[in-house]
């Protein structure tokens, strides 16, 4: 059976999550603090980062979260729901993988701002620099998806776009319950909400993790 290296606060390893859910492809779940000595990420990822999906053979690992929704895509190319529209409609293709790039981006600025807040001097210019990608990666998403209360953001059924928006979504209201976004785009909010009544989404809920190790 697949495994799959994740965090409870991870948006990234959440679309995994959520990916294998939808599509019923069984996997188990292995949760880590990517950051503590105890990790197992590093004997799998280069990169030292998860999620990581450990193939069957326990030694075989795919890494990269949209690198492994594209894996999965590939390696179950019959199970539904599709992440992507058909080949044949590359510009709903491509923008779906767009809006991943920037609801991914998003979380890397988040993520790099929240270490930023730990640090004993923080650098503000810095800070302040991290928040305005998340701020314009918001507003480009809210543009995206309009005031047609348009259920799904490509397509009739669920797919890439929806879950990385989902995913950023979630984090913030975890990671950043503060942030203004539901009240700048109530628009982004409701057709996040509605996402988040799926079993897929309830069963992957982001958490906050203890992490033990200093690394910043
Ligand atoms: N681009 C990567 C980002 C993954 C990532 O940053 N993961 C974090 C954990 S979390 O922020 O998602 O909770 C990590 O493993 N960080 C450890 C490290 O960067 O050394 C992806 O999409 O998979």
């Amino acid at each position: 059976m697949l495994t799959l290296i994740s965090a409870t606060p991870s948006p990234y390893a959440r679309k995994v999550r959520i990916a294998l859910t939808e599509k019923g492809i069984p996997f188990t779940l292995q949760t880590e603090v990517p950051w503590d000595s105890t990790t197992q990420t590093p004997q799998y990822n280069p990169l030292e980062k998860l999620p990581v999906l450990i193939l069957e053979d326990g030694k075989t690992a795919v890494y990269e979260s949209h690198y492994i929704l594209e894996w999965i895509e590939a390696k179950y190319p019959d199970r539904a729901p599709k992440l992507l529209p058909p080949v044949e409609r590359v510009d709903d293709r491509l923008f779906a993988k767009q809006v991943e790039v920037v609801a991914d981006g998003i979380c890397d600025a988040l993520v790099l701002a929240l270490f930023e807040k730990r640090r004993e001097h923080i650098s503000d210019p810095w800070l302040a620099r991290q928040m305005r990608k998340v701020d314009g990666g918001l507003r480009q998403l809210a543009q995206w998806v309009g005031d047609d209360g348009k259920e799904f953001l490509v397509g009739d059924d669920l797919g890439l776009a929806d879950i990385a928006i989902g995913a950023v979504c979630g984090y913030l209201a975890v990671r950043w319950p503060d942030h203004t976004w539901r009240k700048q785009y109530p628009n982004l909010e409701k057709y996040w909400a509605n996402l988040e009544k799926r079993e897929s989404f309830k069963k992957t809920v982001p958490s906050p993790q203890n992490m033990v190790d200093k690394i910043v």
